[in-house]
């Protein structure tokens, strides 16, 4: 259960006095999530999610509310923060950040195989997504781009096989020769697995863990996309799938010329990101966590796979 920081009923009470919620009606620990405490916070006044966060530095906090409310308004559907009675949406619970945010309806598709309308819902609204990010007025450049990558590497290397720290070394050696670095760019998600995508009926309703958010290039982001929702069990692209989330993609936002090419190139970087993510995570884990890691070696069968091609 990922509630680190547990709230009492007083402490609740003088919280949501800050807000015009009403009375708390329950409070329910989340269990998936791994970053920050959430709850869902039933009130007088509506259903909401709370999020007291655990991990990250104050300072950054204002940058993912900002920018959900900033999609929100765009009518992406994401959590958009709810702002206390002073106008604030970052607040302190328990001596910690915290903010109560909008409860979307839906449900992931984790456990399942997606289905081609999905892919498409989901291929149209990360377009759509991306368009909606371009004027957003705050910059964070991705704080797991390249200098991540090597350094994770470094750190990890004396943790890792021989066969392993050849292939970390390769691929970061490719990856510095690659020319993407000049695509189109904006706001990226970085992080939308399936865990984090919402659905009711027909539609999303709902994207959510931005955390991971920042300014990079547009196409590596469908590359996430495309590497854990459309990888079959070996590493390799589901070739229909991927198709289908590609011209989801491109209809709502057309391709400039030089993006085809780099697809390859960009699989190939979400995979090692992910990959590289992962191993860190199971060699280092952080105090406190409490969930089993992901399993490293799904993305380092799907770089191998992208590596030759599939
Ligand atoms: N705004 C929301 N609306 C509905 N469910 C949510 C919302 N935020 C989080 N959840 C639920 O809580 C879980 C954990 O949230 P998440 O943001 O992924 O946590 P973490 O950042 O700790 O990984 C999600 O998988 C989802 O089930
Ligand atoms: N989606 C990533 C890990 C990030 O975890 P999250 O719980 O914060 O979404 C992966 O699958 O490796």
């Amino acid at each position: 259960m990922s509630v680190y920081t547990p709230v009492s009923d007083a402490a609740l009470a003088a919280f949501l006095a800050d807000y015009d919620l009403g009375r708390p009606l329950r409070l329910t620990g989340i269990s998936a999530g791994v970053e920050n405490s959430n709850f869902f916070l039933d009130t007088e006044g509506g259903n909401t999610v709370l999020t007291i966060f655990e991990r990250l530095p104050i300072h950054e906090i204002p940058y993912f509310l900002d920018l959900t409310d900033w999609l929100g308004r765009a009518d992406i559907p994401c959590p958009r923060p709810i702002p206390a009675r002073d106008g604030r949406t970052l607040k302190t619970l328990c001596g910690k950040p915290a903010a109560i945010v909008q409860r979307l309806p839906g449900h992931s598709v984790e456990g399942r195989n997606p289905t081609a309308e999905e892919i498409t819902l989901l291929g149209r609204l990360l377009a759509r997504m991306h368009r909606a990010g371009q004027d957003f007025p705050v910059h964070r450049p991705n704080p797991a781009g390249p200098q991540w990558w090597l350094e994770t590497a470094q750190r990890l290397r004396a943790h890792l096989c021989r066969d392993d720290v050849a292939l970390v070394q390769d691929e970061l050696r490719e990856q510095g020769q690659n020319a993407c670095q000049h695509l189109p760019q904006g706001v990226i998600h970085a992080d939308l697995f399936p865990d984090n995508v919402l659905f009711s009926a027909d539609r999303i309703t709902g994207i959510i863990d931005f955390y991971y958010a920042c300014d990079d290039l547009w196409l590596y982001d469908l590359a996430i996309v495309a590497n854990a929702w459309c990888s079959r069990p070996d590493g390799s692209l589901d070739s229909t799938l991927s198709q289908t989330l590609w011209e989801a993609y491109t209809s709502e936002r057309p391709l400039v010329a030089e993006e085809e090419a780099c697809w390859f190139p960009l699989l190939r970087a979400a995979a090692l990101r992910f990959w590289l993510l992962r191993l860190d995570a199971q060699h280092f884990p952080r105090a406190g966590d409490l969930t089993q890691c992901k399993d490293p070696a799904e993305y380092q069968r799907i770089l191998l796979a992208r590596r030759e091609g599939c």
